[in-house]
């Protein structure tokens, strides 16, 4: 039976996942879903079945998944153990940025991989790792088909106002734009949006994705108009460890009084920042609603803050709302934050409903708000599975 692998690579994570791909025509069926995490350090491997039940939840030998290609390996074998059978014949790979050309998916050759590498100072947090993972991919699966999605590609219609800063034209021209991230999650809600609510999906819609990162994107009839990320994937919403949008100025002093340097600006923004720097606590979500402390009510504060702030500009660029969809693991479970940005937005038409929200329901507004209220749990990992079944069907 013809499977797709996908893998999505983090820094020190790969999530990856086998599905079935049938006759080539119907939506891939996940068999297994999985993920190691702490690779480099204390390896562990979680992965279930299609139906839930757990195939693997254990720490691996440090020495086993001391790089993204031991962690594969450790992957495939659980694969092999599991379906024996499986013919692999594509691998899908996230690969979160795709620069100014790739609009939709594309075939990994040596050259586009080459292509790839020069992108990584623009989102060194991801583009390195997921490379690794095709690299090691490659290695292991040289007859594959092999497809990179990009987080990029969603976005690369959007409109020149979103896509260029003030800068002389020059940079422009040299590719420093506005690129907007999470396009995997945001494909797969448009179309989720399309099929169970379709005259939202024709509108004018905000999707939340509040995860480790998180960002927005105002869409209209599924197409993105604009977003919060922007050049890199640090702009936008305070994450996890990022700090989100800053004054370009605050670099400046940071470089001139502080004498700090790229490598030390890098790590500060990127690893230091966000819900960890403002609460000195964590960058779990789950930890500071749990913490009794100021600093930890303080990061949520400037967590929900900047999100409503943001929900206020996107509604303006998309001429009205109608309905705002939440997702990632924040925006999918989290009560409290669902209900703090919703607070007192019944100006823009959008009143939730506490005891939908607490229930975590799909539809989460009342009947009578005008601005519908959705919880759409994202899946990036069918969207590369799609991608990775078409592209097969095309050159396989
Ligand atoms: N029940 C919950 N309540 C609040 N936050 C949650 C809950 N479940 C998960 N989260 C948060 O979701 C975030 C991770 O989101 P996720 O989309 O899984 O991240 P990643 O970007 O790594 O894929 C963490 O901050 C975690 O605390
Ligand atoms: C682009 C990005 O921020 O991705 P993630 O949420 O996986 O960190
Ligand atoms: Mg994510």
């Amino acid at each position: 039976m013809v499977h797709a692998l996908t893998l999505n690579a983090g820094s020190s994570s790969l999530k990856f996942g086998l599905f079935e791909l049938g006759d080539g025509r119907g939506d891939p069926t996940p068999r297994i879903l999985g993920e190691i995490d702490r690779i480099g350090s204390q390896p562990h491997m979680r992965a279930t079945r299609e139906d839930g039940s757990v195939l693997s939840d254990a720490p691996l030998p440090a020495e086993d998944a001391a790089d993204h290609a031991g962690a594969l390996a450790r992957a495939l074998d659980l694969i092999a153990r599991e379906r024996p059978h499986a013919q692999l014949r594509a691998v899908g790979h996230r690969v979160v940025h795709g620069g100014p050309e790739h609009a939709a998916p594309a075939r990994l050759t040596p050259e586009v991989l080459a292509d790839l590498a020069t992108l990584e100072p623009l989102a060194p947090l991801h583009q390195p790792h997921n490379l690794a993972g095709v690299r090691a991919a490659l290695a292991a699966f040289p007859d594959a088909v092999q497809v990179a999605c990009f987080d990029t590609a969603f976005h690369r219609h959007h409109p020149w106002v979103n896509d260029t800063f003030a800068l002389p034209r020059a940079y422009y021209d040299k590719g420093v734009r506005r690129y907007g991230f999470h396009g995997l999650s945001y494909d797969y809600i448009s179309g989720r949006l399309a099929e169970i609510a379709p005259h939202l999906h024709s509108g004018r819609v905000i999707v939340a994705h509040l995860g480790n990162g998180a960002s927005m994107c105002g869409m209209i009839g599924g197409r993105s108009i604009a977003s919060t990320m922007g050049f890199s994937a640090l702009d936008g919403l305070p994450m996890g460890t990022r700090s989100g949008q800053l004054d370009p100025g605050v670099v400046l002093y940071l470089m001139e009084q502080e004498g700090m340097s790229v490598a030390e600006i890098s790590d500060l923004l990127y690893r230091k920042s966000g819900l960890l720097g403002l609460s000195g606590l964590s960058n779990d979500m789950r930890r500071l609603e749990e913490a009794d402390t100021d600093a930890a009510r303080e990061a949520i504060a400037y967590f929900v803050f900047r999100i409503r702030r943001e929900l206020g500009a996107l509604a303006a660029a998309l001429g009205g709302l109608d309905a705002l969809v939440f997702c990632g693991g924040i925006g999918e479970n989290s009560v409290l934050i669902r209900h703090k940005v919703c607070e007192g937005m019944g100006w823009i038409g959008l009143e939730l409903d506490d005891a939908r929200n607490a229930r975590g329901e799909t539809l989460v507004s009342t009947d009578l708000s005008r601005v519908r209220v959705l919880v759409i749990p994202t899946d990036e990992e069918i969207v590369i599975a799609r991608a990775a079944r078409d592209m097969l069907g095309r050159v396989g």
